[in-house]
């Protein structure tokens, strides 16, 4: 290890970033767009290199960013992304050791990524805080028959004209959806981004009073004839309306025979079916959550019921958080406080990052194992008192 010195980087590193990302995400061919789509986020990110001698050989990214937590809206976390590192190095501990550095330095209470492995990052404390649901649904699938949502007011506009619309309306679901990460200039560009591949159609842009969807549609014939795909990219909506709306034209765009969509695990659209299996459905991990440090992170949040329970919570890679914390929450508000108390219930700080967004039950994570409770009743509390209305939802890979 100790041949390795770590450092950040500067704009006459990027061109070894983008080899190594190219060749870490296994797509060299691919290393123009990862330059066009990275520079932005690159330049406003904070970049920490592995390097062996004067080669890099590890990359971690901390974008500063925010996500919406129950109750609160958007609040600053660390988005920790482009985490690689050299095939001929791995497993030597780099990626250990680039974490330590930066959950260590780390500028905020809060981190997060979304992860290539789940495997890799609960040693780092992190857990998966969101999941996020594929749809795949028939073109043309009726709604029930009380859903009658006036789609005229769904407009398709030429991307430059709806984008003021679609930051106006994206702005204002993150600060009521957990789990949604609020969006400036860069993020826009690279969540937006069109390769410009050729036969790959750029994205379009339906816009609704209260809401927008963005999708591409590939052109596909079959033996029964039509059978284009689209691909619905984001679905914002403030109201019921907008919601079924909005669907309703995506469903119904001529000469498309399936459309697919990233939801969250409560998404609405199977309520909104006469027949919900129309609905096929596929979940998988989306944002992990880790809090660096425990009690200010804790009180980011509100919470849904009062409770005053000591955990005893163990966290080997940032030891500041292990030990006894005693948590009361009145009025929704959290006070965390260091105590020599017994204990009600044991966990570590992966299992706190699981259900701080109010999605993963602390319930269930006992059920599993991963939450002793010593006090009867004590997990029971806790876990009314995280659980949000809704799941919590990331829809966006950074
Ligand atoms: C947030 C994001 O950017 S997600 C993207 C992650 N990157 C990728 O998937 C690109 C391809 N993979 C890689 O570049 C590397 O394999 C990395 C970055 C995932 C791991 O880097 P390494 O330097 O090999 O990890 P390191 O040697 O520090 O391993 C630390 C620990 O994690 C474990 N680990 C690392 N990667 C994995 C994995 N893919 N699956 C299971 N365990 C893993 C190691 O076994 C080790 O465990 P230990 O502490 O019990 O011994």
């Amino acid at each position: 290890m100790d041949t390795y010195t770590l450092r950040e980087l500067t704009a006459d590193d990027f061109p070894a970033v983008v080899d190594l990302l190219g060749r870490a995400f296994l797509i060299e061919y691919d290393s123009g767009a990862i330059a066009e789509k990275d520079a932005s986020l690159f330049g406003s990110s904070r970049n920490l290199g592995a390097f062996d001698g004067g080669r890099l050989v590890g990359n971690l990214r901390v974008l500063p960013r925010e996500v919406s937590v129950p109750g609160r809206g958007l609040v600053p976390f660390d988005g920790i992304s482009m985490v690689v590192v050299a095939s001929d190095h791995r497993r030597r501990g780099l990626l250990n050791r680039l974490m330590r550095e930066t959950l260590t330095e780390a500028g905020t209470p809060l981190a997060g990524l979304w992860a290539s492995e789940a495997q890799i990052y609960g040693r780092f404390g992190f857990g998966t805080a969101s999941e996020a649901t594929e749809f795949e649904v028939p073109a043309g699938a009726a709604f029930r028959p009380e859903i009658a949502p006036d789609v005229s007011s769904v407009r398709e506009l030429p991307r430059d004209e709806a984008m003021a619309a679609v930051r106006e309306t994206y702005a204002r679901f993150a600060e009521r959806t957990p789990g949604v990460l609020g969006r400036e200039g860069a993020h826009w560009d690279a969540h937006y981004f069109e390769a410009g591949k050729p036969g790959v159609n750029p994205r379009r842009f339906a816009v609704h009073p209260d809401g927008y969807a963005t999708f591409r549609t590939t052109v596909n014939w079959g033996d029964r004839g039509p059978d284009g795909l689209l691909e619905l990219h984001e679905l914002v909506a403030l109201t019921p309306d907008a919601y079924a709306g909005l669907w309703r034209y995506a469903l119904d765009v001529d000469l498309v025979g399936t459309v697919t969509a990233l939801g969250a695990t409560d998404e609405l659209l199977p309520l909104l079916l006469a027949n919900p299996r129309a609905a096929v459905r596929k979940t998988h991990h989306a944002l992990h959550v880790r809090l660096t440090r425990v009690p200010e992170a804790l009180a980011l949040r509100t919470y849904a019921a009062d409770a005053d329970v000591v955990v005893e919570l163990a966290d080997e890679f940032c030891p500041w958080n292990a030990g006894r914390w005693r948590l009361g929450i009145s009025g929704g508000e959290a006070t965390v406080a260091a105590t020599t108390d017994p204990a009600d219930l044991s966990t570590s700080s992966t299992e706190l990052g699981a259900a701080f967004l109010g999605g993963t039950r602390l319930a269930a994570l006992a059920a599993a194992g991963r939450v002793q409770e010593h006090t009867p009743g004590a997990v029971t509390v806790l876990s009314r008192a995280f659980q949000g209305d809704r799941d919590p939802f990331c829809g966006e890979v950074f």
